[in-house]
């Protein structure tokens, strides 16, 4: 008795203080939580991934270190085609062994950056891996990776910054595959990719379209003329031993005959392209976005990115700051001081003289597609 009445009171003298210990260990949790949460939001923020203008221009892979968290393969599988088939790629300019090195570099990039999150035990629980519901489909040498890196500064915006190739290169691996190489999003954010060759394989459109009849597409168009040279000294760039533009870009080069087999000049023929696109989305699914307009009006283009996704206007003219070494706009933070990022080496590459009769021959070539693929935009890109 003697005994249960003193616990008694002890028990009735320490029951204050295990309450208030109580309170305090709940306040504490809930407070670890809430920090837990900020980090794991702020990892989620965008970042410019853009490299620093100037001379020692920093490579895009480690750029792409400073952005976005988020597990990304490498999507280079061996090439098992015959040597024929592989030396017809490369007067074709389709064995893209310069882009799959861009790639390459901004998978390891991004790659370092999951595993920097993971080490740093960021983890959200609400955030999950979502399809893309907006797709930058092209073209290649357009400035597509412009437009993705600045889309990439809206908060609502994540992207996955290698390309997926996954309608063209890597279908049969299924949704899941691709799923997975998305970054992790909050409810509202958009999902997004960029792989240029989507716009001209065959497969792609009726692939997209049995993801999601909803996709937002875009299409970063440039002059086809400039974007062949582009595309042919990206290839020269890796392989410096390839025939000259004007040897590979005629049939017939007394008869002045273009060969509109050779890739390069095959992706400029945009209104073909979008001909199959058509048959599977509306006009008003797709945002064509000019190649030109995006270097000399950067947020003026980004305004109507911005509004053909349902995004508020956040990217504008603060952000972009012209570097007239580089000649092209960089990203900069707004009302800071620190320096403009600019786009990699690889990006404004000097493109070799092509002799004007050449350029001209392709100007009349291409005229008649540029004329339809306006007419099928309603878009005047001024290229004639
Ligand atoms: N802001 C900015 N900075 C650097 N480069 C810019 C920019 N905006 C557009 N461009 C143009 O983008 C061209 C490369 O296009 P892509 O990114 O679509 O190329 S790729 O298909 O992904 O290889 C690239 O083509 P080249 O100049 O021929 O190298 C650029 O002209």
């Amino acid at each position: 008795m003697e005994y249960s009445l003193l616990c008694h009171s002890s028990y009735v003298s320490f029951q204050p203080v295990k309450n208030k210990l109580l309170v305090y260990c709940i306040m504490l949790s809930l407070w670890a939580y809430m920090l837990y949460c900020c980090i794991g939001y702020c990892s989620t923020m965008p970042s410019f991934m853009m490299e620093s203008t100037g001379k020692g221009t920093e490579p895009e892979a480690e750029l792409l270190m400073k952005t976005q968290a988020g597990h990304r393969g490498t999507v280079t599988e061996p090439d098992r085609r015959g040597p024929k088939a592989l030396s017809r790629d490369l007067l074709n300019n389709v064995n893209e062994a310069d882009s799959r090195a861009e790639d390459w570099d901004e998978s390891k990039g991004e790659q370092r950056t999951s595993e920097e999150s993971t080490a740093t035990g960021v983890v959200n629980g609400s955030e999950t891996k979502k399809l893309p519901q907006a797709i930058i489909i092209g073209v290649k040498k357009g400035g597509t990776r412009a437009l993705l890196e600045f889309l990439r500064v809206h908060p609502d915006i994540r992207a996955v910054g290698a390309e997926p190739h996954f309608f063209d290169r890597n279908y049969e691996k299924g949704l899941e595959w691709y799923r997975e190489l998305m970054p992790k999003t909050l409810e509202g954010q958009i999902t997004m990719e960029k792989t240029p060759s989507y716009f001209v394989t065959k497969e792609v459109p009726g692939r997209i379209h049995a993801m999601s009849k909803d996709t937002k597409l875009i299409v970063v168009v440039r002059d086809p003329v400039t974007r062949a040279v582009s595309d042919y000294t990206q290839t020269r760039s890796k392989k410096p031993d390839i025939p000259s533009f004007e040897s590979l870009a005629f049939k017939n080069a007394t008869a002045g005959l273009i060969d509109a087999t050779w890739s390069a000049v095959q992706i400029g023929m945009y209104a073909r392209h979008l001909e199959r696109w058509l048959l599977f989305f509306p006009v008003g699914h797709m945002l064509f976005v000019s190649g030109e307009q995006l270097i000399s009006d950067p947020a003026g283009e980004m305004a109507r990115v911005q509004e053909f996704l349902g995004l508020r206007r956040v990217v504008v003219e603060e952000h972009f700051h012209f570097n007239p070494a580089k000649g092209f706009p960089c990203l900069k933070k707004p009302a800071s001081n620190s320096k403009p990022h600019c786009l990699g080496k690889t990006k404004g590459r000097t493109h070799p003289n092509i002799h004007p009769d050449v350029i001209q021959r392709l100007r009349d070539f291409y005229r008649p597609f540029n004329k339809k693929f306006y007419h099928m935009t309603g878009q005047d890109f001024g290229w004639d």
